[in-house]
């Protein structure tokens, strides 16, 4: 899988593969505190009320800050769909069987899913990454998910999601039995009981819902010892969509993309870079509150407040996709509203 040429590999020979990214690890840029200065200082001057636009202005400023540039800009944004199958998911945690992956692969290529509708009504851009959706990953209670040399190339191969010139990424997946993976990794990450982290996903019953703490629960004590260093913990008991969106959300920082983080799934995959290091998610947002239960607390941990709160429990970056539709009218406001002055509008004295 071929890494793309926008990001910063080092050049250096380093040791096992997640050497390479916790060099990019140490590498992070911060916000840029002139475009912050100069998207605060036209806000003060549009016709507004000052402050009046609420989260719209921290918006602007948030944008400006990790683009590097005022005004900033949402012209090209894009959802990425990260896909994966799961072992897991042969173990009654689903509501919806493993074939599902592969024909809403095919539903999200035929127009017909949600997402692209949303993507459609917002002008934001769709690209689907099949994670090898035919191939499942081993079982994450009797196995490791991934070795680390696939782990760190699937990581890889997510940081494509921001080629091509993009100004906003929107990370989402798609993938039967993916919360219970994203429970897993939560509750290794963060701490607590699997029933803490686990939720009714794609509908599950009381029965499934014990099924999938148990799925957890198992997974855990397969692992047990192995799971204090985040990479580790996402190699064991993740799965290649998340593997993917850590990665896409990385590459996003290193090229100062301002990067929409969807539901459950995704913050869980986001949660690797935050426990590696608490700033590494300071260019994101959480785009929505999904209803899956435990999102609200692991957003509590990522320290995201959400965007929109729809009860939405989908996945396949809808949350986020709606979020985007709201920063680009924040954008519109910032660059398109006229100033006091240029609007002929009187200013409190
Ligand atoms: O991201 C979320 O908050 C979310 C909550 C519930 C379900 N999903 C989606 O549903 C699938 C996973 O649900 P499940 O029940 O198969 O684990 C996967 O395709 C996700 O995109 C996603
Ligand atoms: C039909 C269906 C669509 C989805 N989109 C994201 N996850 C999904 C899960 C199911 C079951």
């Amino acid at each position: 899988m071929a890494r793309p040429t926008e990001v910063a590999v080092p050049s250096t020979p380093t040791g096992l593969p997640f050497d390479d990214i916790r060099v990019l690890m140490a590498r992070l840029p911060g916000p840029s505190a002139e475009a912050v200065a100069a998207t605060r200082a036209r806000e003060a001057q549009l016709v507004k009320p000052a402050g009046a636009l609420g989260r719209l202005e921290e918006i602007s400023e948030w944008l400006a800050a990790w683009q590097g540039k005022a005004p900033p800009t949402v012209s090209r944004p894009l959802v990425a769909i990260f896909a994966g199958a799961h072992g897991v998911a042969s173990r009654g945690v689903s509501a919806y069987p493993a074939s599902v992956t592969r024909q809403m692969l095919d539903a999200f290529g035929n127009g017909h899913a949600a997402i692209n509708q949303i993507c459609a009504t917002f002008d934001v851009g769709l690209k689907v990454f099949d994670l090898a959706v035919d191939r499942p990953t081993p079982d994450i209670t009797t196995d490791a998910a991934m070795s680390e040399s696939e782990c760190a190339a699937t990581m890889a191969y997510g940081m494509e999601a921001i080629a091509g010139g993009i100004d906003l990424l929107i990370v989402g997946e798609m993938g039967i039995g993916n919360t219970t993976v994203a429970a897993a990794l939560s509750c290794a990450l963060y701490g607590g009981a699997p029933e803490d982290w686990v939720g009714r996903g794609t509908g599950v019953d009381d029965e499934g819902l014990a099924r999938k703490a148990e799925a957890v629960r198992a997974a855990l004590k397969r692992h047990e010892g192995h799971l204090a260093d985040p990479l580790e913990a996402l190699r064991r008991v993740g799965g290649r969509e998340l593997a993917a969106m850590a990665g896409a959300i990385l590459a996003a920082r290193l090229e100062r993309v301002p990067v929409v983080i969807d539901g459950y799934v995704a913050s869980a995959a986001a949660g690797v870079l935050h426990a590696l290091d608490s700033s590494a998610l300071d260019h994101c947002v959480a785009g929505h509150l999904s209803a899956e239960t435990a999102h609200r607390r692991l957003l509590q941990r990522l320290e995201l407040k959400p965007l929109l709160d729809l009860g939405m429990r989908l996945g396949e970056g809808s949350g986020g996709a709606l979020a985007a539709a709201m920063i680009k009218a924040a954008v519109a406001c910032h660059t398109g509203m006229a100033t006091f002055a240029e609007a002929a509008v009187a200013d409190r004295g």
